[in-house]
């Protein structure tokens, strides 16, 4: 579903990303995995336009992305969860989620439905302030405005980060019934290993910005772990 060939990303004279690929297949969720600073971030953004790369591909459906902008690559159907989850806090829920969706003039921002039913506490907390909300229904906050308007591929950064452990299982659950039963495809980033084993189909290690491994999940052994996983 998700095609990234040979990529290659500066930040000024840093050189971070190098000749990556990553392939993200239809229905399946992907774990992008590796210690901090290896470029995780910064290969999210440059899919979802957000940074300029300096060469390779990305495509999406067979659909070259690279020369569209980061509001168009959303509205082919990529919804984006940044690191930190940035809702705005003075915002009520109601209003961080019309956020999500696109400006039309011609009709009030409607959230649909079913972000209700995946997320019934935003129901109940829909005219409190973002910023009032504990850290998990900040979360789930930050996944309902990606699915807004109802994509196909669901990016997420780090959803765990900042998370107390109580909620992390309840946001592994989100993201398989996302994933397993309404048929999105995913794409995470995780540092946790437990987390990933329990959400992801396969992975992709990446290590000073270069490609290292991949495989399904299932199937990542200790010796990868060893060398590219643990601080
Ligand atoms: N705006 C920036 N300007 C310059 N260098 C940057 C910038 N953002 C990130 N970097 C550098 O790019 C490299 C990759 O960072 P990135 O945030 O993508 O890593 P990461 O794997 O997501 O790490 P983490 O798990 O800590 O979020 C790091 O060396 C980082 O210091």
């Amino acid at each position: 579903m998700l095609q990234v060939q040979g990529i290659n990303q500066f930040y000024g004279a840093s050189h971070i990303l190098w000749d990556l690929d990553l392939q993200v297949r239809e229905g399946r969720c992907t774990c992008l995995m590796g210690r901090n600073g290896v470029g995780k971030t910064t290969l999210l953004k440059a899919i979802m336009g957000l940074l300029p790369v300096a060469s390779g591909q990305i495509a999406f459906k067979g659909r070259d992305l690279l020369g569209q902008s980061a509001e168009r690559r959303a509205s082919l159907g990529i919804g984006y969860v940044p690191q930190g989850r940035q809702i705005f806090p003075l915002l009520s829920v109601e209003e961080n989620l019309q956020i999500g969706l696109p400006a039309r003039a011609d009709r009030v921002r409607q959230i649909p439905d079913f972000i209700f039913e995946l997320f019934p506490v935003l129901r109940e907390m829909l005219h409190r302030r973002g910023g009032d909300l504990s850290g998990g229904q900040q979360q789930q906050l930050a996944i309902g405005r990606a699915l807004v308007t109802d994509p196909s591929l669901l990016i997420l950064d780090e959803p765990t980060e900042g998370i107390q452990p109580n909620v992390v299982q309840e946001i592994g659950e989100i993201i398989r019934t996302l994933n397993r039963e309404i048929g999105l495809t995913v794409l995470l980033v995780e540092q946790k290993l437990p987390f990933a084993h329990k959400v992801a189909d396969d992975f992709c290690i990446l290590e000073r910005g270069r490609s290292v491994a991949t495989g399904e999940m299932a199937a990542l052994g200790e010796e990868l772990v060893r060398q590219y996983l643990t601080v």
